[in-house]
């Protein structure tokens, strides 16, 4: 398991990651993101499934219909390390593929 970011590197790869916040209290990060349907939503994560899988790092996530609340943080660290960067880049990668909501939603 790699090393917490220092905290420096921490605020530059949120700095990197627009979009992304950080959760109050503790050390991870958020995302919630929005897709056309729940057929998008559950393709996002069937995707970012595989992509865990491979990393052997999982979200947190919480899905209703069209959105996705995703935190991420290095449970055996105790906080963020570089492989919540790696995978944060990847969802934004995999959602960049998806339809998005319509405008009115
Ligand atoms: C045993 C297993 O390799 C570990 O529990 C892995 C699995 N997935 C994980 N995912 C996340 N987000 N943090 C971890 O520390 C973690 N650890």
């Amino acid at each position: 398991m790699p090393a917490r970011l220092s905290p420096e590197a921490r605020a530059a790869a949120l700095a990197a990651l627009p979009g992304w916040r950080e959760v109050e209290g503790r050390d991870a990060i958020f995302r919630s993101l929005r897709f056309a349907d729940f057929r998008a939503a559950f393709g996002f994560m069937a995707q970012v499934a595989l992509v865990a899988e491979r990393m052997n790092h999982h979200p947190e996530w919480f899905n209703v219909y069209s959105r996705v609340d995703v935190t991420l943080s290095t449970h055996d660290a105790g906080g963020l390390t570089r492989l919540d960067v790696e995978l944060a880049q990847a969802i934004d990668r995999i959602a960049a593929t998806l339809p998005p909501p319509s405008p009115s939603e």
